[in-house]
């Protein structure tokens, strides 16, 4: 539905270089990547905004690179929903009907339906809340009854529970439409929710493309790793490796790892902060690592608390409130940091 070959465009300080992608139609495709990686400037490509300096982009097996936005059949909503202020809600919606040349007033109403804005349609857009203009936006893009739908941050201005209910009311109108859609955004949550497929942009590249399950589980780079969410960064050396059981020494200490790495090799061991446990005792279990340390610091951030502990190596720790009251945690507490081999990611 969607391929990108070789695309490249270059801005003053700023560059895509060299994207290859592919969005399979009815996909729910999610680019991922921090603030500044060129997320926007590469669906605005795609849209047809900006002319690419070299690359093709096809829609429907047809070359549209060189073509108007018009001539590329896309519904692109804005982050800032971008809504004409002099018009009522039914009035933007016909807009983008009148530009695509459709004449078919029920079109307007049934959009409506579908995006909850029925009772709105007389308002001025100034005066609708933030998730009313952010269902006004789709609405006005889906009026067209668009193949490609193309969202740039189109949550990041929610509170969390209207976010919730856009993210609904997305997948919903995704499946009902039969939409290919192209959702950008920061959020790794927002992603691992919404996402058949996500693909990771950082400075102008495009990292790694895969399912939700592989860019978080198994990132291929250290940055897009600390990107989800490997916040511990371990720098070792792999002092033995049987039958994918690796032996790493970092510093002082030894972890053991699941992969497939040399003796000798320079690693990097990358750990949720969730995925490690705290005890106060070094019990028996099937659990490899079993570090003893002592808390540096500890923050409640409500139900859950964040805790740095000194074992030899400064490692993050995220556990429930209830387990850090159980276990009296306050600096200078004696603890076990505990995780399995197989929650460590290893790349050299
Ligand atoms: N018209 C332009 N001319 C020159 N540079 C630009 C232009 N538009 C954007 N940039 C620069 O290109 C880079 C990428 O911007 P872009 O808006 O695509 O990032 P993003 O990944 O969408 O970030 P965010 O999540 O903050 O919106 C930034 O450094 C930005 O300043």
């Amino acid at each position: 539905m969607i391929e990108i070959e070789s695309l490249s465009r270059k801005w003053k300080n700023f560059s895509l270089d060299n994207l290859s992608l592919k969005v399979e139609s009815g996909e729910y495709f999610v680019i991922l990547g921090p603030t500044g990686a060129g997320k926007t400037l590469f669906l605005e490509l795609i849209a047809g905004f900006h002319v690419p300096d070299s690359g093709r982009i096809l829609l429907d097996g047809k070359d549209v690179t060189d073509l108007s936005p018009e001539k590329h059949d896309i519904a692109f909503v804005y982050q800032n929903y971008s809504l004409f202020p002099h018009m009522n809600v039914k009035k933007n919606l016909e807009f983008g009907m009148r530009m695509k040349k459709i004449k078919d007033p029920k079109r307007v109403l049934d959009t409506a339906r579908d995006l909850k804005i029925e009772h709105l349609l007389d308002r001025n857009p100034l005066t609708l809340s933030g998730g009313e203009q952010q269902r006004v936006a789709l609405a006005r893009a889906l009026v067209t009854n668009p193949k490609i739908l193309l969202l740039d941050e189109p949550l990041s201005a929610l509170d969390p529970r209207t976010q919730e209910n856009a993210r609904e009311m997305l997948s919903v109108l995704h499946k009902k439409n039969k939409l290919t859609v192209l959702h950008i955004t920061h959020d790794q949550t927002e992603a691992r929710i919404m996402a058949d497929r996500i693909a990771v942009v950082m400075d102008g590249k495009l990292i790694q493309v895969g399912k939700p399950e592989e860019i978080f589980e198994k990132p291929v780079e250290g940055r897009v790793a600390s990107f989800v969410g490997f916040e511990n960064v371990l720098k070792g050396r792999v002092i033995s490796a049987e039958q994918g059981l690796l032996r790493i020494r970092v510093g002082e200490v030894v972890i053991d790892a699941a992969g497939d790495m040399e003796v000798g090799d320079q690693v990097y061991a990358f750990l949720r902060p969730e995925n490690i446990a705290l005890s106060k005792s070094s019990t028996q279990s099937s659990i490899r690592n079993s570090l003893q340390g002592r808390v540096t610091e500890a923050w409640v951030l409500g139900a859950l608390v964040r805790v740095k502990v000194d074992c030899g190596v400064p490692l993050n720790v995220l556990i429930t409130r209830r387990s850090a009251e159980e276990m009296e945690l306050s600096p200078g507490v004696q603890i076990y940091a505990r995780f399995k081999a197989s929650s460590v990611h290893v790349l050299r």
